[in-house]
């Protein structure tokens, strides 16, 4: 019996912008901290501490489900992620570090007039 095709959906133009957007987001992770959800096994207690886990695979799967309604609720998620990050681990850590980082590089990609001219570009 010839093997079934596994049929690749088209991306819509929004989700073209999103997967974008996240792979630049994702070179300034280099450490890949952020690639993964967090588990209680790498980090005690986490679960209980942090009320919205989130990562670079739970937002591309975001991505693939069409759950991003606007370039802007990508943005909230970025930020969540960074933050969680700031408020599980204490200052002198490297992942509070690398998270202080990275927000603030994401958020020259994710500025204002970034989404916007990208938001042109997708009506
Ligand atoms: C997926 O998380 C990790 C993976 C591998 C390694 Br080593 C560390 C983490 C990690 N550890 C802690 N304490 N806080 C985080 N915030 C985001 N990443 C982390």
């Amino acid at each position: 019996p010839s093997l079934a095709k596994i049929e690749e959906k088209e991306q819509t133009p929004l989700q073209e912008a999103l997967s974008q957007l996240i792979r630049q987001l994702q070179r300034k992770d280099p450490s890949a901290f952020f690639s993964f959800p967090v588990t209680d096994l790498i980090a005690p207690a986490y679960s209980l501490i942090i009320k919205r886990p989130m990562d670079f695979s739970t937002i591309k799967e975001k991505v693939k489900k069409e759950l991003y309604q606007s370039l802007e609720e990508l943005k909230l998620d970025f930020k969540t992620m960074c933050e969680n990050a700031m408020i599980y681990n204490k200052p002198d850590t490297i992942y509070y570090k690398a998270a202080k980082k990275l927000l603030h590089s994401g958020m020259k990609i994710l500025s204002t007039e970034r989404l916007d001219s990208l938001k042109q570009s997708i009506e």
